[in-house]
């Protein structure tokens, strides 16, 4: 399975292609619609998320609401489209100069100056911004959809929810208290923050409105939880056959994403051996297990069984509506930077985009392993091999 997307913030259409899902596979385009609405109603997003109303299109790939194996072309249209037509224009020559806004002061912390500097776009940074806002993620939430409704099929459950924003936390130790990943669902779905309870969610709503307050933006981290994946996905035989490696590389890929963990991460480096390795059990029912998860799920770049649990750094939006200092690219001139309408954080919508990726990573991992032509034959693979392992 691979995919890409196109797509610009203030363009007519979002568009992805996917190839390699097995054909016989059943999805709605409101499976998809769904996973879209989770990661435009989070707490701290700007007024874009009023105007969008993402719905997917099927453009291909799906007849009867079930998969063919052949490329499935997905569409978002972006309403906002409407009020940028003069501006984005396509298939115009031109367009009156000052129709524009044009952006010549880069954002500190955004991709305009060095995407400009890149593609010598020196008439309008723009024609950066337009591709590298995360805009974009809308159509990897969509693939994700896909992927999501590929794992469940053999029983694997993907979640991602919201750590902390700026101060405010949720405490890890209540992950316990769930059975399953629908539990935890269930609860962090409830909190506009997808934070774990309700007392961090209150506090990370009054972070979020005090940073709107003073015209800045914030930060956090999400964590997210994959269940049911079998043992022995990636590689360690090969450094780029690490699916931890792959899983790493996909969370640092979404806009705005600066750290990543599996496990107890950064805060292991503190620890002793004994204190972190999950020391191994056998039962004639499950066959090999861990009494613990300290290392997030793998072992060797492979998935062990246990839970996969990986943690992302989302730093503070870039766009301040009290600008820092930057240049005109114009005159080189001091001056603010650009304001554009902004977020105030992105944290509550990224708990939704990594849980996406990390589930085109598991998809991705099992479709390499397992059939990938018919999802039926995937399945019984799968459980065959499920069945190698638990009597090894
Ligand atoms: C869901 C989401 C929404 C975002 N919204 C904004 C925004 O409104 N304004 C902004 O300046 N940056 C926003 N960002 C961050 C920028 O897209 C990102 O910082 C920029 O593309 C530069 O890439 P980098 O931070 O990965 O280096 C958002 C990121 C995510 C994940
Ligand atoms: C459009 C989305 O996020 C956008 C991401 C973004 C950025 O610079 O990354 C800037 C903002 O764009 P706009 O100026 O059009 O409001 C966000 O709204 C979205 O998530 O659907």
């Amino acid at each position: 399975m691979r995919y890409t997307t196109a797509g610009e913030s203030h363009g007519p259409e979002e568009i992805a292609i996917i190839e390699g899902i097995p054909a016989g596979l059943h999805i709605t385009q409101e499976d998809i619609n769904e996973e879209l609405a989770r990661r435009q109603h989070g707490y701290g997003r700007g007024e874009r998320q009023q105007i969008e109303t993402d719905t997917v299109t099927f453009l291909t790939g799906v007849r009867h609401q079930t998969t063919l194996g052949s490329p499935i072309t997905l569409n978002v249209h972006n309403d906002d489209h409407n009020s940028w037509s003069k501006i984005m224009a396509p298939n115009d020559p031109a367009t009156p100069e000052n129709t524009l806004r044009k952006v010549l002061r880069p954002r500190p912390g955004h991709a305009d100056l060095v995407g400009g500097m890149k593609y010598r776009h020196h008439d309008d940074l723009r024609n950066v911004l337009e591709r590298s806002s995360a805009r974009e993620t809308t159509m990897r939430v969509a693939v994700g959809a896909v992927a999501k409704k590929l794992l469940r099929e053999i029983n694997v459950d993907v979640h991602g929810f919201v750590v902390n924003v700026g101060p405010a936390k949720s405490d890890l130790n209540v992950l316990t208290q769930y059975k399953n990943l629908q539990e935890l669902r269930a609860v962090t779905e409830s909190f506009a923050t997808r934070a774990l309870t309700a007392e961090a969610d209150e506090a990370i709503r009054q972070v979020i409105d005090k940073t709107k307050r003073d015209a800045n933006t914030v930060g956090g981290q999400v964590q997210v939880i994959a269940t049911g994946m079998p043992v022995g996905l990636g590689s360690y035989v090969s450094a780029d056959e690490k699916l931890d490696g792959k899983i790493a590389r996909a969370i640092v890929g979404i806009n705005a994403f600066k750290g990543v963990q599996f496990g107890g991460g950064f805060d292991n480096s503190e620890k002793y051996g004994d204190q972190i390795m999950d020391e191994i059990f056998w039962d004639s029912e499950k066959g090999f297990y861990r009494g613990t998860d300290n290392l997030g799920g793998f072992e060797g770049g492979m998935t062990t069984g246990e839970a996969i649990t990986v943690r992302g750094v989302v730093k503070p939006i870039p766009t301040l509506y009290r600008p820092m200092k930057s240049v005109d690219i114009d005159t080189h001139q001091e001056h603010k930077a650009s304001i554009e309408r902004s977020d105030t954080t992105a944290v509550t919508a990224a708990a939704v985009i990594a849980e996406s990726m990390v589930a085109i990573e598991l998809a991705i991992a099992i479709l390499d392993k397992f059939d990938a032509d018919n999802i039926e034959r995937m399945k019984e693979q799968v459980a065959a091999y499920r069945e190698e392992i638990r009597t090894f």
